[in-house]
């Protein structure tokens, strides 16, 4: 088992260790489909809400596909609207507007109108799970493994027998890499390691035969050694079970592991948008959106040299703070951080942009004959408002 965290190095290196599968987002219908998708909050506590007409747009316009055995890795920033995402894709959030498919069947019309439903809400539930962050939460601290694991086969698998149950928790335990099983299903959760209740966590998971598993930072809370080790029995299971994984992670370079090793796409988010999103390569190697550049440059390298050269250097960006969410700026959002913005910026929300490589990303620069390259720059823009507005004050 492998313990290199991957690194900022890893984001250029030619990671032989990394089987070399190409990325193609398959022709085939997709899993889920999400259109449009808005989950806007309005934000503070009872008094707040009631004086308040301010949203916060947590998830702001997102499409994207999952296929079947894909990996999207959500990336952005904290608070840029990842896990409100995630916990939308698989059902367990409904959206403000837009709509979430799973094989054709609208979620929230299978909930609200179970009669006219092609496949069950129960059904759709069961074939999407999550793995949280924090295993020691997500497992009832009073009750044994086997008891945990239990739970699930007698909801979905009604068919087994308690020896058939027993066995099948035996295999699962087997299958992340619990051994003996039987010595893991007698331990309560507080008798495990971070690693072993997130692996137990991995095969509840599993044994509802999800089509897909929303795994939320589900390695960032284990030691450094072991996060190459989790991420790896992860990708392993993918092919064992056929199962399609939206990932969460702040970091760059983890996301491009997975990625590049499962064949999948990084989906780069901000202020509840995704940004870009393409293939792992495509995205570190060719960024095209300029908070990618950001994301790329922020994520922390062991090269001296290269660390060196950082401190030195200022990040790519005209303002290091992230905007309020629920004041966003107009037109582009990352425009007022943008070192590439131009007016037209401020004025014009980007679509996603097919780019010329193989992302497709928000950004007017993907495209070569946009009006932007005729706008005017940021910088002599905002300056000719603030002569314009000292002008007129000096007139009066
Ligand atoms: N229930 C809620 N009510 C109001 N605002 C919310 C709610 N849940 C999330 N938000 C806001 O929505 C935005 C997105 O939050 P979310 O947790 O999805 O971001 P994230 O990228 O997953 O963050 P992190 O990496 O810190 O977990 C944030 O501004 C957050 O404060």
């Amino acid at each position: 088992m492998s313990t290199d965290e991957p690194t900022a190095d890893d984001l250029t290196a030619d990671d032989a260790a990394v089987d070399e599968t190409t990325t193609d987002v398959p022709d085939d219908e997709p899993i889920l489909s999400l259109d449009d998708v808005n989950v806007h909050y309005t934000p503070g506590g009872i008094v707040k809400r009631a004086l308040t007409d301010k949203k916060v747009r947590a998830v702001d316009g997102v499409s994207f596909d999952l296929y079947d055995n894909d990996i999207v890795v959500l990336v952005g920033e904290s608070g840029c609207g990842k896990t409100t995402l995630g916990k939308t894709a698989i059902g367990l959030e409904q959206p403000t507007s837009g709509s979430i498919s799973y094989r054709g069947q609208d979620i929230w019309d299978a909930k609200n109108n179970p009669r006219d439903a092609d496949i069950e809400f129960t059904e759709i539930r069961r074939s999407m799970q999550i793995i949280h962050q924090d295993p020691a939460n997500a497992l009832n601290s009073s009750r044994r493994v086997k008891a945990i694991l239990s739970d699930p086969l007698k909801k979905y698998r009604t068919e087994l027998g308690p020896k058939e149950r027993e066995d099948t928790i035996y295999r699962f335990l087997e299958f992340v890499d619990m051994m003996p099983p039987e010595d893991y299903a007698e331990r309560y959760p507080h008798q495990l390691s971070g690693g072993e209740k997130q692996r137990v966590a991995l095969g509840r998971a599993l044994l509802m035969n999800p089509d897909v598993i929303l795994a939320d930072e589900a390695i960032s809370a284990l030691d450094v050694s072991l996060r190459v080790g989790m991420m790896d029995l992860i990708l392993d299971l993918q092919e064992t079970f056929d199962t399609s994984y939206v990932f969460i992670s702040h970091d760059l370079a983890n996301a491009r592991y997975l990625a590049k090793r499962a064949g999948g796409r990084i989906a780069i988010m901000y202020l509840g948008e995704i940004v870009e999103i393409g293939p792992p390569e495509e995205i570190l190697q060719n960024p095209t959106h300029p908070y990618t550049k950001v994301l790329k440059w922020s994520t922390p390298t062991v090269d001296p040299d290269l660390a060196k050269q950082r401190i030195q250097e200022d990040p790519p960006v005209r303002e290091v703070d992230v905007p309020d969410p629920e004041d966003p700026p107009s037109g582009c959002k990352f425009h007022t951080r943008c070192p590439e913005a131009r007016e037209v910026c401020t004025q014009e929300e980007p679509e996603r942009f097919d780019t010329a490589g193989e992302s497709d990303a928000a950004c007017f620069r993907a495209l070569e004959t946009h009006e932007y390259w005729n706008s005017a720059e940021l910088a002599d823009a905002d300056q000719d408002e603030y002569d314009a507005q000292n002008s007129s004050t000096f007139s009066d």
